[in-house]
């Protein structure tokens, strides 16, 4: 594996709850690489610590122990000031439930992160992309609708649009299409698929859905504890 090329890693990662008194060994050392322009999928069974170690690379979470790399960097010794960077521009999120601030429209949250980053900056230029990519993922019709005059997948679809927004280096979505019915998750999976396509997009996701893995680059699945290569008959 060529080192240049690795955009994120986890060396030995865990990480141990014991808020509720109980010691949880949830991740037992997790190593993981995600390549650049990869679109990797982690799969594994519930409660297995998918999101768990979601919330760790994205820098959500702090892990017990281990280092969490992204372009070479460890996040545990980054500044306050890089985190919130890590959060604005370097990871686009995409959860199950597509958490849109409801007097918003569609077209005005797609913007937010751009307005959160950017202040200052050239609000048509930044209006001008945020239409761009809700045409991309078939919204050109809802810019001005708000969250709750939006179906389900289509709210989601606002959700990866927004994620898209500043141009991150990897996208890290969980369980994008838990939440969506038959129809409108293979939308969903379709539209990763068109963004990593498109966008060379780098994408982690998190998912139960078959069918997303099939589009999949690479798989990976958490199991006892760790990452390991994914096998058929593990399922
Ligand atoms: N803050 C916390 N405090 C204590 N236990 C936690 C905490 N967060 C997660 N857990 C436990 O860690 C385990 C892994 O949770 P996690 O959400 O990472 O699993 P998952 O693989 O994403 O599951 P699912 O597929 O059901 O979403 C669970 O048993 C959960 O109860």
């Amino acid at each position: 594996m060529n080192n240049a090329e690795k955009i994120l890693e986890t060396k030995a990662l865990t990480r141990v709850f014991s808020e509720t008194g109980e010691r949880l060994e949830i991740l037992k050392g997790v190593d993981f690489s995600l390549l650049k322009n990869e679109f990797c999928v982690l799969t594994g069974a519930s409660g297995s610590g998918k999101s768990t170690f979601l919330n760790l690379v994205g820098a959500l979470d702090t892990p017990t122990s281990g280092e969490i790399l992204f372009e070479g960097k460890n996040l545990s010794k980054m500044s306050a000031k890089e985190k919130d960077e890590y959060h604005a521009k370097k990871v686009g999120f995409v959860f199950q439930f597509h958490h849109l601030l409801s007097e918003f429209t569609a077209l005005e949250n797609v913007c937010i992160p751009a307005r959160i980053l950017n202040p200052l900056g050239n609000f048509s230029e930044q209006r001008e992309y945020a239409e761009s990519l809700l045409e991309k993922v078939g919204l050109a019709g809802r810019l001005k609708h708000l969250p709750q005059e939006l179906s389900g997948g289509e709210r989601q679809r606002v959700a990866v649009a927004r994620a898209l927004m500043n141009r991150p280096d990897v996208i890290l979505a969980d369980e994008p299409s838990g939440s969506l019915d038959e129809k409108n998750a293979r939308m969903l999976n379709e539209l990763f698929q068109q963004i990593h396509e498109d966008y060379k997009q780098t994408l982690l996701v998190v998912t139960h859905d078959e069918r997303m893995a099939e589009f999949a680059t690479s798989r990976v699945h958490m199991h006892g504890g760790v990452v390991v290569p994914f096998e058929k008959e593990r399922e």
